[in-house]
């Protein structure tokens, strides 16, 4: 691993996070000592990203026993944080399946969620760098990296171990509105490792693309991350990432969404029915606590959009490469 920065800490007795709401220019820490402490966090953005958003809970679910808790009540405040990731519900049902435990064990498979999340990154990172030929020219949306998961990162792993391998010429992050994680948190982390990245906002990203064609440096790929993936390939991420897959398809750029298997929900046979959080409309009409539209504007906010897999190169996860994703591709993969 590098020297990425540690978005969720155990501390031992209390969950030290770092408040992503705060970076790229201050990097201050929230301390949670229960459950409700995290679910505020996971709701209110402090930490974000599915497979983090997963293992917070996790780990949120394990202090309510270590301080003696109400483990039904946990549950519940955690679930309803946020609706879309689907790692915070699979890791939510890791831990109660080991309900009966003692609060040791609770805490022992949190920090298991927590290493097995990296290791399947690490994994992912070298199958998706796989895929990318010499000089590629990629492009990213929101964050994927150390900040979103447990470190290294899904999209952001493979853009990172592909720069390793030299086989990167230029990165293009989109900048993700209203919270902006493609310009606060991707170019951040992008720029500490020296990764040649160009901030791009959303609504310039088919122009970008059709530049980049012109000049003979097209994008090859777009990579992205996963919040929850269907039976049958459609992918729920960052709203924006169904404009991109539309994009790709125009301008002759794949597609590679790069997931762990706890982001796959076997049990939803496509994406009409993912759950799309509606996050408040202010964040859409005010800029850092200022309105930038007319006061009583109305706003439409869906924090998510599902592209559908026909229009998806290839899904990776740590378990192997699944090109032009199916159901049974995807079960067959899943089940090894
Ligand atoms: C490895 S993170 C994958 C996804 O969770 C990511 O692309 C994303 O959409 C994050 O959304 P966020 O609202 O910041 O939690």
């Amino acid at each position: 691993m590098h020297s990425q920065v540690h978005a969720i800490d155990w501390q031992q007795q209390h969950l030290r996070l770092l408040d992503q709401r705060q970076l790229p220019h201050q990097q201050h820490y929230i301390d949670c000592y229960n459950a409700q402490d995290v679910a505020d966090a996971i709701r209110d953005m402090v930490v974000r990203g599915a497979p983090a958003i997963g293992i917070a809970a996790a780990y949120g679910y394990a202090l309510e026993a270590l301080h003696g808790g109400d483990l039904q009540h946990a549950y519940q405040v955690l679930a309803e944080s946020r609706p879309t990731a689907v790692n915070l519900f699979w890791a939510l049902d890791r831990m109660v399946a080991l309900n009966h435990s003692s609060h040791a064990e609770l805490v022992a498979e949190a920090r298991r969620i927590h290493s097995e999340d990296i290791a399947a990154n690490q994994t992912m990172a070298q199958f998706g760098a796989s895929l990318l030929g010499e000089g590629s020219h990629v492009y990213t949306h929101c964050n994927t990296g150390a900040l979103a998961t447990g470190g290294h990162g899904t999209a952001l792993g493979v853009i990172r171990s592909a720069w390793q391998d030299g086989k990167l010429a230029q990165v293009f992050a989109g900048e993700t509105r209203p919270w902006l994680q493609g310009a606060r948190l991707t170019c951040w982390e992008l720029m500490q490792e020296q990764i040649p990245v160009t901030l791009v906002c959303d609504g310039a990203a088919a122009h970008v693309m059709k530049q980049q064609q012109q000049q003979g440096q097209g994008i090859d790929w777009i990579i992205v991350g996963a919040d929850r993936i269907a039976a049958n390939g459609d992918v729920a991420n960052k709203i924006g990432t169904y404009s991109l897959a539309v994009l790709a398809k125009h301008h002759g750029a794949k597609l590679m969404v790069v997931a762990p298997s706890s982001s796959f929900d076997l049990s939803i046979a496509n994406g009409d029915d993912i759950v799309i959080e509606q996050r408040p409309a202010t964040e859409v009409t005010e800029l850092h606590g200022s309105a930038i539209a007319p006061s009583g504007c109305d706003a439409a906010n869906p924090s998510f959009d599902v592209t559908p897999a026909e229009l998806i190169t290839a899904i990776v996860c740590e378990k192997g490469i699944i090109p032009a994703p199916s159901t049974e591709v995807i079960a067959s993969l899943l089940s090894r």
